[in-house]
């Protein structure tokens, strides 16, 4: 039978295929250049190469025998689709160099033995399923095995020990993998096994559970060596009871839906929610009078008070880490953002004053400072000008309008200036704090109608109250937050890192997400870019054309992954990251 037959017998079990339908006509060529057939790729001899069926939301059943007289395909790519169900025998097309079916709701076990006849697999992404059971021990024989991605499932057991020269990404994160990592995987760092509480070894500082001291005491017979023995297993348990607490911990913080805030920080356009401050707070307290008043710290915008923003309409703007934020227009026309905390009453009045005054006095062109506050015991108010283009964020990844089209290099540059001033800044005014910013991402970075970008929620980190609360910090998404719960003025290094591969890749970053099942790990992507030697694939196309500024593209990148170094120890600090920038841009 003819390539348009299988094609279209393949077609007949799967469901939504209004994106196929008006290509896919029995009789023609799939592969002819006049009529080309959506998603399939042909050589230059009109033979079937690839099917590139990812995000089109497809579901249904995968006939994959019927696939297996195109005996040219070597690239299935049904990503981002709803397929479900336990994976389709794609063994079966022996000849296949890349699979992609990551991103659909395929679940259950994948037998040990599945890709033991698949021996030309390059490219296998299976990320974000619900894949379970071991991990087949067959992937270790695929000898050409480039990329493999299993990221957000649900694995259980051991890291089969892969040595393959050519391998060079990897993503096991956000499973439930138990065991060492193998030593042959050592040169990926830290970051593709994230999210494995069960997982020990070195390379994420997690201890294994009493294997080292079991074989400390067996076989040596002596006295001496089981006292040694006994020891080592205490102060195991000692650890691990430590890492125990907080891993329950950080499997909290997993749970939280951060997907919601981002959801929200994206369609903040086109929110409708329109509320007030006083039905906001409707039940909270009797009457406006024991609700203190505003302090203004700041009057460039004008004097106002409590009744000025009871009175004025609220848009919800979103509901981050640190409490909702609402946007008012007061009856002067000044737009405000109320930002509502309430998890801030570690400080009394006086104290929460004095830092909100500290923070008001700030006087840089890269810096939002807060207009005024209110202060209540279980809740307090910052106000601060509503600054109207929005966050980075919502720039990069949100609507493609005018403001996203105008994201030239020239303008991603002066951001990435401009962010990095604001951090030398904060952190030669705040260098006694923990963590100088904090809270540093593109939610968090405004644009003013010129682009020059204005950091906000900053220096947060001593108002905030348990360790819960302080979590909510962007800052505690760095490595070492993960692995020790601490942050220093390097994950402030870090986040800046994020943001500047963020700005070159155009990629939404999956460090923003709690259970990061979408977005790309920006890190991890310039690592591997930069050991391969193939960093311009990951400039954003929209600026990928401006083929002159090509080189300091990949300079910043290089500075983007020196900033997201795993290891902290390592890693730049934020000095050596804005002298580099600086010797870049004086260059210019
Ligand atoms: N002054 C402002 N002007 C315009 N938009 C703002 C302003 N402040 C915050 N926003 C936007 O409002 C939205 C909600 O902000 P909010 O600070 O509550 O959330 P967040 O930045 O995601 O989290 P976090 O609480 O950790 O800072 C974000 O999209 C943010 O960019």
């Amino acid at each position: 039978i003819g390539d348009d037959q299988v094609l279209l017998e393949f077609k007949e079990l799967l469901l939504n295929t209004s994106l196929l339908d008006s290509s896919w006509k029995k009789g023609t060529n799939p592969c002819d250049n006049n009529n080309k057939w959506f998603g399939v790729q042909c050589d230059n001899k009109n033979v079937i190469q690839a099917l590139f069926l990812g995000g089109v939301g497809l579901l249904g059943n995968l006939d994959v025998d019927v696939l297996i007289s195109l005996q040219g395909l070597r690239v299935v790519n049904l990503a981002n689709n709803s397929f479900s169900g336990t994976i389709p025998d794609f063994f079966r097309l022996g000849a296949l160099k890349s699979l992609f079916i990551d991103g659909n709701q395929f679940s259950g076990d994948i037998p040990g033995d599945f890709f033991s006849k698949m021996g030309s697999l390059r490219k296998i992404w299976f990320s974000r399923n619900k894949f379970s059971g071991k991990i087949p021990d067959s992937l270790a024989g695929l000898k050409y095995l480039l990329e493999l991605h299993l990221e957000n499932n649900e694995f259980t057991g051991p890291i089969p020990s892969l040595s393959q020269a050519n391998l060079a990404t990897i993503n096991f994160s956000n499973n439930k993998l138990q065991g060492l990592i193998p030593q042959s995987l050592s040169k990926f760092g830290l970051n593709p096994f994230q999210g494995n509480p069960d997982l020990c070894g070195n390379q994420i500082g997690r201890a294994c559970k009493a294997v080292a001291s079991g074989e400390k005491s067996e076989g040596s017979g002596s006295t001496k060596w089981i006292i040694i023995g006994l020891v080592v297993v205490l102060l195991l348990v000692a650890i691990l009871f430590k890492s125990k607490r907080k891993d329950d911990q950080f499997e909290k913080l997993e749970k939280e839906s951060l997907d919601e805030a981002v959801k929200v920080h994206l369609n903040k356009r086109s929110m409708s929610t329109r509320t007030s401050m006083r039905s906001s707070r409707k039940g909270r307290s009797r009457s406006g009078s024991d609700m203190g008043d505003l302090v203004v710290v700041n009057d460039e915008k004008g004097i106002f008070g409590m009744p000025d923003l009871m009175k004025a309409a609220a848009e919800v703007l979103g509901n981050g880490g640190l409490g909702s934020a609402y946007k008012a227009v007061l009856g002067n026309g000044v737009s405000v953002v109320v930002k509502r905390l309430t998890e801030t009453n570690k400080f009394n009045k006086e104290s929460f004053d004095a830092e909100i005054r500290r923070l008001a006095r700030i006087r840089h062109r890269n810096i939002l400072q807060p207009l005024a506050y209110h202060y209540r015991k279980e809740e307090q108010l910052v106000v601060s000008e509503y600054i109207p283009k929005g966050s980075l964020l919502f720039l990069l990844h949100g609507d493609r309008g005018i403001a996203h089209a105008q994201l030239n290099w020239t303008s991603r540059v002066k951001i990435i200036l401009g962010v990095a001033s604001g951090m030398k800044f904060l952190h030669s005014e705040f260098a006694s704090y923990d963590v100088p910013h904090g809270n540093l991402k593109s939610s968090n970075i405004l644009l003013s109608a010129n682009n020059e970008p204005l950091l906000t929620d900053y220096a947060f980190y001593p108002l905030l109250n348990d360790s819960q609360a302080v979590q909510s910090l962007f800052a505690y998404k760095s490595p070492e937050a993960i692995l020790n719960q601490q942050v220093t003025p390097k994950s402030d290094v870090y986040c800046l890192g994020i943001i500047i591969l963020e700005i070159l890749t155009g990629k939404f970053p999956s460090q923003y997400l709690s259970n990061q099942k979408c977005g790309t790990d920006v890190a991890q992507w310039a690592w591997s870019a930069i050991e391969e030697n193939r960093v311009s694939e990951l400039i954003a196309p929209e600026i990928e054309t401006e083929k002159d500024s090509l080189e300091m593209m990949e300079k910043f990148l290089h500075i983007g992954a020196a900033c997201t170094e795993s290891d902290h120890d390592n890693r730049i600090d934020m000095k050596e990251a804005i002298r580099r920038i600086e010797e870049i841009t004086n260059l210019m």
